[in-house]
């Protein structure tokens, strides 16, 4: 296999532990709509972009508001809320954030939230500085599970994308690592819901310590 020469972080799930939050706030967004979704539905959605789980759940109950609509009401929602809370940091991630650099591996985070958001929150966190590149599913046309923002982010990293190390919390984003060739650690965090990780390479724990080296040859 080829070295690894950049590390790419999922940001819900993995940086802050924020599913909890996501779900309770589309929850209360769908049942506005006097829509009741079961938790195996739900947790479908995890990982994907805000503008493709509405024109889901348009195309699914035939709602008569536009995505664009849907999904700025979401964004707000989320933003105020991230803005004016304390935002959950899993401090293993951090650590491998910090040892990614100290290795010299090219850093990104590729979320499937508004960049907006993902800007907010590694700048509440002052994690800024570690990355080299953030992307957002917003700058890609098909949201996780389909590989294009791992590629997108290969590619303005300048490595190939078997050369590519991600780390991700959901079904939807282990499946887009894949799919576009990268190795993939799936971090199983309970907090995301039930979420299908087997085809990654490797499953840690959301508590587990474990160090870069433990996890790829560098
Ligand atoms: O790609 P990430 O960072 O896991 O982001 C996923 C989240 O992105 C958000 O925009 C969605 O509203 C969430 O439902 C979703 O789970």
């Amino acid at each position: 296999m080829c070295k690894i020469k950049a590390v790419i972080f999922d940001m819900d799930g993995v940086i802050i532990d924020s599913e909890p939050i996501h779900i309770e706030i589309e929850k209360k967004l769908i049942k506005k709509m006097g829509i009741e979704l079961d938790s195996k539905q739900h947790e479908s959605y995890i990982g994907m972009t805000m503008e493709a789980l509405w024109e889901q759940i348009r195309s699914d109950f035939k709602l008569n508001y536009s995505v664009e609509e849907l999904v700025e009401n979401h964004k707000k929602e989320v933003y105020n809320y991230l803005a004016s809370s304390a935002l959950p940091l899993f401090p293993n991630i951090k650590n491998l954030i910090l040892e990614s650099k100290q290795n010299n591996l090219e850093t990104a985070v590729a979320s499937s939230s508004p960049k907006k958001i993902i800007e907010l929150v590694v700048n509440k966190l002052d994690i800024n500085c570690f990355f080299d590149y953030l992307i957002s599913g917003e700058q890609v046309q098909k949201s996780k599970p389909y590989p294009d923002i791992f590629l997108q982010t290969a590619k303005q990293l300048r490595v190939s994308p078997n050369q590519c190390l991600v780390i991700e919390d959901s079904s939807n984003g282990v499946k887009a690592a894949k799919a576009a060739e990268m190795k993939c650690i799936g971090f199983q965090n309970p907090n995301s819901g039930n979420q299908d990780l087997s085809v990654a390479d490797f499953i840690i724990n959301s508590k587990d310590e474990v160090t870069l080296k433990e996890i790829i040859n560098i």
